[in-house]
């Protein structure tokens, strides 16, 4: 690249960073904004509880810091890398948002639940956590295009962005993870077939416009799970266990993946458990236990890994085969142009999901009792 070039991009660059920080200096505040409101909303017992206001005072002082920089000048390098700096710093601060939000449900929990409460509560944690997704794409894309210690040599990717991510690669390296963990405390784990589709362009390698660093936790949590089922479910040491069959497919609209198990599966009336915040949220193994299977729980992975997929418009479901096994499917956009952000807005309808009580349910199962209905049986 000539030194005309070279400065252009360098014109470009900067241009580019004072556009994201005139961008990111209201969008974060307002996303924040945002969900505060929602904090704000909860169950008095839970927001009062030492966790909450812990995060509480975490988004203050963050939200704080940012509106410092309402009325700069972007035209200021100081004001650019200080704002950078901040960014990173709000990261630092909100890393451990989830372990403390669950710690906050957990004492809830103890208060004794009601169904409101776990409906309310499972409202709030998937909009909660999905802006916690949104906040950190965007200082992660940021700090990556403009924090100079941080912008990889020669990379391909757009910030945190793969303008072609290969997803067969990202389920290899999910596998190869997961793996190393059911090895380790399984000592053994099941193999992996892969088969690929392309509808478009028969027999052509694809990719998609995505963020692989999500496409991993996705994968990386539906690989622990088919391996814990696959080796609890066939229990002889040593034993060969039938391999986890993943496909992937790109579609006009999806790429769809399938990570297929046959872990023996749990019944239809269990799944939505599976993505339950409060019925995952558990008590931290006892020590005695503290080699507790590096796969073991569920805990937030499944419900979190949805609001992945979710985020950019995807799906992330479980079909079971109880006796059998499980079917896991991420659905991604296949286009990038509908791969558009997925974001919780605070608004009257928010509201009303904190505010009002449930009705009745307004489907029934008829009653167990004969009752004399006047209708006689002549057989
Ligand atoms: O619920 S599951 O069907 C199951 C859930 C999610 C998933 O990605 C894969 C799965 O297979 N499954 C998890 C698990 C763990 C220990 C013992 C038995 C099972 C069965």
């Amino acid at each position: 690249m000539g030194q005309e070039q070279l400065n252009s991009a360098a014109i470009c660059a900067d241009a580019c960073e004072q556009t994201s920080f005139a961008f990111l200096r209201h969008e974060m505040p307002v996303r924040m904004a945002n969900i505060m409101k929602e904090i704000n909303l909860l169950p008095s017992p839970l927001f009062q509880t030492p966790s909450v206001q812990l995060v509480y005072s975490w988004f203050s002082r963050s939200f704080t810091e940012l509106l410092k920089y309402q009325n700069t000048n972007e035209n200021d390098e100081n004001i650019l890398k200080s704002f950078t700096k901040t960014l990173v710093g709000i990261r630092n601060r909100h890393n451990d948002v989830v372990p403390t939000m669950a710690q906050g449900v957990l004492q809830f929990k103890s208060f004794g639940m009601e169904p409101l409460n776990n409906q309310n509560v499972q409202y709030f944690l998937d909009r909660f956590y999905m802006s916690r997704i949104s906040f950190r794409m965007l200082i992660n894309h940021h700090t990556l295009l403009f924090d100079d210690s941080k912008r990889p040599a020669q990379s391909r990717h757009i910030g945190s962005i793969d303008p072609n991510c290969d997803a067969v690669k990202i389920v290899k390296d999910a596998y190869e993870n997961s793996k190393l963990l059911c090895d380790q405390f399984y000592s053994g784990c099941p193999g992996l077939e892969i088969s690929t589709h392309n509808s478009q362009d028969k027999d052509e390698p694809f990719g998609v416009v995505y963020i692989p660093s999500h496409l991993h936790h996705m994968l990386f949590e539906l690989f622990k799970n088919a391996m814990r089922a696959t080796v609890e479910h066939h229990n002889k040491r040593g034993s060969t266990y039938p391999p986890l069959n993943v496909l992937v497919i790109l579609g006009k609209e999806d790429l769809t993946i399938k990570i297929s198990d046959r872990g023996g599966g749990v019944p239809l009336s269990k799944i939505d458990l599976l993505f339950d915040y409060m019925y995952s949220t558990a008590p931290p193994p006892h020590e005695h236990r503290a080699r507790a299977a590096p796969l073991a729980g569920f805990g937030y992975g499944l419900p979190i890994s949805r609001l992945y997929a979710r985020y950019f418009q995807g799906e992330l479901n479980l079909l079971s085969l109880e006796g059998f096994g499980t079917d896991a499917f991420i659905y991604l956009k296949a286009l990038s142009s509908e791969s558009v952000e997925r974001l919780p807005v605070f608004n009257r309808t928010a509201f009303r999901n904190y505010m009002d009580q449930p009705g009745a349910d307004d489907w029934c199962a008829p009653s167990r009792e004969p009752r004399n209905v006047g209708i006689t049986w002549h057989p």
